[in-house]
């Protein structure tokens, strides 16, 4: 395993006044699939981006690997950790296999360009995983949005960084497909990478997860073992709403006062 691990320490931000992040925190070890739960707003997105280095907050630490994040130079920031923000664009009409190509630049000697790293054995295997093959010369956009989505990803499995953060990968895909990206996160996770992935589906969570991490008003207000976490009680002050749960057949089923949230995809 590479060992790679990720941890932020008193993260506050603010925005006009308006505290966003109240001195959050958190670890993930490489090795384990860590879920970031919480209602809108609750400063989830935030919080990933300041782990990502692609926003600083007001105060507190990033440490990637050991490295204060910011002390990285971004190279080898790229090559450790990897980011799939919640509403990736393309801004180019780039073939899948270019967008997913993108993924290895950080990897490659300034003279190696793009036609090298579409060849390189992790795009090929990332677009595999990603069940893209059909799609490998298609303009992403033309693309429907949970094949874009799952090009995006691909970009980010071809980096075969020590610390995978994404941003509610799952939000755009029909549930088959959710499993599979759960199932890619776990999979990164068990070559060593620490996974840290926002998500709404509480039973994938609960499948997948080996930690979660709660957030309301960008304070973390519970963390552990998918198990001890998503009850009641915590549910209920994540999402501001009554709350009960069930476990049927080992799916978590978390009921919420004014409709049913039966959470989809195990
Ligand atoms: N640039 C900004 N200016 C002002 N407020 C902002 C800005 N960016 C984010 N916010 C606010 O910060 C809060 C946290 O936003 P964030 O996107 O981190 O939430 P989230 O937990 O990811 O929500 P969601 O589940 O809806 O994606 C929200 O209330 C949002 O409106």
């Amino acid at each position: 395993m590479s060992g790679g691990s990720i941890a932020a320490r008193g993260l506050s931000l603010a925005y006009g006044g308006c505290s966003v992040l109240d001195g959050a925190g958190l670890t993930a070890f490489g090795g384990e699939v860590v879920g970031v739960l919480g209602a809108n707003g609750a400063g989830k997105s935030t919080l990933l981006r300041c782990l990502a280095g692609v926003q600083a907050a007001d105060a507190g630490q990033v440490v990637l690997s050991g490295a204060r994040v910011e002390t990285l130079p971004p190279r080898v920031r790229a090559q450790r950790l990897g980011y799939l923000p919640q509403r990736p664009r393309a801004e180019w009409a780039l073939s899948v296999t270019q967008v997913a190509a993108l993924g290895r630049l950080p990897h490659l000697p300034w003279w190696q360009g793009s036609e090298t790293a579409r060849r390189a054995p992790e795009v090929i295997s990332a677009l595999s995983a990603c069940h893209l093959e059909p799609f490998a010369n298609r303009p992403v956009d033309t693309l429907s949005g949970g094949e874009f989505a799952r090009a995006m990803l691909a970009r980010l499995l071809a980096g075969r960084h020590d610390v995978v953060i994404a941003d509610e990968p799952v939000a755009d895909l029909d549930p088959p497909h959710a499993v599979d990206v759960m199932r890619i996160l776990a999979s990164e996770a068990a070559r060593g990478a620490a996974v840290l992935v926002a998500l709404h589906d509480l039973a994938l969570a609960d499948r997948f997860c080996d930690r979660v991490i709660v957030l309301a008003q960008g304070r973390v207000i519970a963390q552990g073992r998918p198990r001890a976490i998503l009850e009641a009680g915590v549910l209920a002050r994540a999402y501001g709403a009554p709350c009960s749960v069930a476990r049927i057949d080992g799916q978590l089923l978390a009921r919420f006062d004014g409709g049913t949230s039966a959470q989809d995809g195990s």
